[in-house]
């Protein structure tokens, strides 16, 4: 029997995302996450799908990685899902930093291991979680292939003129500072999606896509291939996200060190954790913000609108970019569930063909749908993003290409 099942690692600075999923039907046979990992209220959340038992929540500290990815171990163990089984073809890892040498998944050697290490300081927040998930997947299971899929890899096709920085090119390219972009692999899958949804050929569909989870970005995508994206050497540049300022003049940080006397790491610090919506009103999370509109709160409104207001930017800039759109497509948490966010995102936008249906925009549902009102020249769409499935059918194809039709 040939193995077919991947199981699918996304590891954050302190949780880990996982799925198991059956490439033979593409079956979803269990979903997870492991959150707060170092604090005390540590848990489990499992859904043993492929069982049809109800979700499970598993409490106790997990005080690292390892142990984290110990304990989902045995959530999928006690559903027979066990990382021991013969089923499993390989363990697939999202990996956030690939830098200029990792642009395709691959098998994971020690050489790869190290590059992934050495882009630590490009990706503070990410690379460690990932290396962590990749050594301890190693050593629950040392015969199976590791992949790593990078969320760099996508926007590996960017121009020159949209990678680099006008900077002294000796410098930028002795440190190798330059534009790289991020959740690539949401990117390439929800540009796939779209153009299906749109009924047509991937290599002649331009879309605008806006990637909004707690980390978010947007990229400029022609006939499937990246031709600009928002983040740049880390994932800090571009879109107002959850805790993360996004684009801001670089003389702030020298400011910062001269007047406030704050040093490199504490500049980093705010610029990632403690700005954005978080910075801006407290709060990160998007539903608590709207809430707090609802109820009059002029910070959070405040903040809402600077979120608001850069995104336009980017669908301005990317419009002029592509110069033909064919849709403007909205992803993860925020994009997804938000509709509101949505509505101001386009509100004024018309004479660029850009519009929602008010009551398509409203509308919940789990499935690609466009939002945009009859006969749009220029379609909005929702496109729910699956990153998991995405790195299961990279991983797949890079084990057992044989095996595939
Ligand atoms: N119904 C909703 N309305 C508004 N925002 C939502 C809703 N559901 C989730 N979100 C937002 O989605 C964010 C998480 O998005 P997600 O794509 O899961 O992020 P990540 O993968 O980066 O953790 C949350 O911070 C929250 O603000
Ligand atoms: C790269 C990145 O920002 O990822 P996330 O949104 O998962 O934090
Ligand atoms: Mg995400």
């Amino acid at each position: 029997m040939t193995p077919t099942r991947i199981l699918v690692l996304n590891s954050g600075s302190s949780s880990v995302k996982y799925q198991l999923i059956d490439m033979a039907g593409r079956t979803r046979l269990a979903a997870g996450l492991a959150e707060r990992i170092g604090e005390e209220t540590s848990a489990v959340l499992h859904q043993p799908l492929a069982a049809g038992g109800g979700k499970r929540e598993r409490q106790g500290r997990l005080a690292d990685h390892d142990e984290a990815l110990k304990a989902v171990a045995e959530e999928l163990a006690a559903d027979g899902l066990g990382l021991d089984s013969p089923e499993l073809a390989a363990i697939g890892h999202r990996v956030v930093h690939g830098g200029l040498k990792l642009t395709e998944p691959v098998v994971v050697d020690e050489a790869v291991l190290k590059e992934i290490e050495r882009l630590v300081p490009v990706a503070p927040l990410h690379n460690p979680a990932n290396v962590t998930g990749i050594r301890t997947a190693q050593r629950l299971r040392p015969d199976l292939p590791q992949v790593a899929v990078f969320d760099t890899a996508f926007h590996s096709s960017m121009p020159e003129h949209a990678a680099r920085y006008a900077l002294d090119v000796e410098t930028a390219d002795a440190h190798r500072v330059r534009r790289y972009g991020f959740h690539g692999t949401s990117h390439a899958y929800v540009s796939r999606k779209a153009a299906e949804l749109l009924g047509k050929d991937p290599a002649e569909t331009n879309l605008i896509v806006l990637h909004l989870g707690n980390g978010a970005s947007a990229s400029a995508v022609r006939g499937g291939r990246c031709e600009d994206t928002s983040m740049g050497l880390t994932p800090l540049e571009g879109l107002v996200m959850g805790t993360r300022s996004g684009d801001i003049d670089p003389a702030v940080v020298f400011h910062l060190g001269r007047v406030a006397g704050m040093s490199a790491d504490e500049v980093d610090e705010l610029l990632n954790k403690r700005s954005g919506l978080l910075g801006l009103c407290g709060d990160n999370d998007m539903r608590q913000i709207r809430r707090r509109i609802d109820e009059g709160d002029a910070a959070a409104r405040l903040a809402f609108d600077i979120y608001i207001h850069r995104l336009k930017k980017y669908i301005g800039a990317y419009y002029a970019v592509l110069g033909r759109v064919d849709a403007v497509v909205f992803t993860a948490g925020v994009g997804e569930n938000a509709a509101p966010v949505r509505e101001a995102a386009v509100a004024g936008l018309e004479e660029l063909g850009l519009a929602v249906d008010g009551e398509l925009n409203a509308a919940h549902g789990k499935e690609a749908r466009l939002i945009s009102p009859a006969g749009a020249r220029v379609k909005v769409a929702v496109v729910p993003t699956d990153e998991e499935l995405e790195i299961a059918e990279q991983t797949y194809a890079l084990v057992a290409p044989a095996e595939r039709p």
